[in-house]
């Protein structure tokens, strides 16, 4: 089973991720990007915003992705893995290609294993908006509002397009009932 917990920043994946490992004790938890040894210098300079070209940060997720695919995900066929983000996060936030050119690369990264479970904490732009507010940004919340916005529908778009086995979840929900979803669904 790979379980990816995805949304925009600050839709409360990490939140549902401390739960969840409460109740899996026995489940891989990993996080993209920064899984592995690479990834996590990966990580520190994507998120510091060191590369000044678009497509140079998308290929510095996407070796992140493929790395975590090789060591963590595929090492670990045979147990529960539950991350957060994916490659629903690298096709959605890598606005600047086309879908299906997205899509492709990534699939090259992930040697084309897909996820068994996806769940998408979806955010109005108003709580959106209130969540942002209370938080210092990285580079790329920085963008702004609207900007994550569109980021969010292109990851539903993208988990449509894919055909996976999803559900969408109101991340202005309660912790709570938002947990309780996402046992119900994991439990289907
Ligand atoms: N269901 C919720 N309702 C209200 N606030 C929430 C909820 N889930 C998380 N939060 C708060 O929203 C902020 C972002 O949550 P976090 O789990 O860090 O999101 P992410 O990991 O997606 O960036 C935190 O301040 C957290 O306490
Ligand atoms: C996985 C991935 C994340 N991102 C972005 C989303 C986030 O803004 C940022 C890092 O994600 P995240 O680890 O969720 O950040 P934080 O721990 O600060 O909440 O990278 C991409 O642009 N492409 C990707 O492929």
């Amino acid at each position: 089973m790979y379980v990816v917990i995805e949304g925009i920043d600050t839709a409360g994946k990490s939140t549902q991720l401390d739960i969840l490992a409460k109740k899996y004790s026995n489940a891989i938890f990993t996080k993209e990007p920064g899984g592995t040894q690479i990834g996590s210098k990966l990580r520190q300079m994507v998120l510091s915003a060191e590369a000044n070209s678009k497509l140079a940060e998308m290929f510095l997720f996407l070796a992140d992705r493929a790395e975590h695919m090789q060591e963590v995900v595929l090492k670990n066929k045979d147990k529960i893995v539950i991350s957060d983000r994916s490659m629903i996060s690298g096709i959605a936030y890598a606005q600047n290609l086309p879908l299906q050119t997205v899509i492709d690369l990534n699939l090259i990264a992930t040697k084309s294993v897909l996820p068994t479970h996806v769940i998408l904490l979806k955010l109005s732009k108003q709580e959106l908006e209130k969540r942002l507010s209370s938080k210092e940004h990285d580079s790329i919340e920085a963008r702004g509002v609207d900007y994550l916005m569109s980021i969010q529908n292109r990851m539903e778009e993208t988990i449509k397009k894919l055909n996976l086995n999803y559900k969408f979840i109101d991340a202005s929900l309660s912790i709570d009932e938002t947990s309780k979803d996402i046992e119900d669904f994991l439990n289907e």
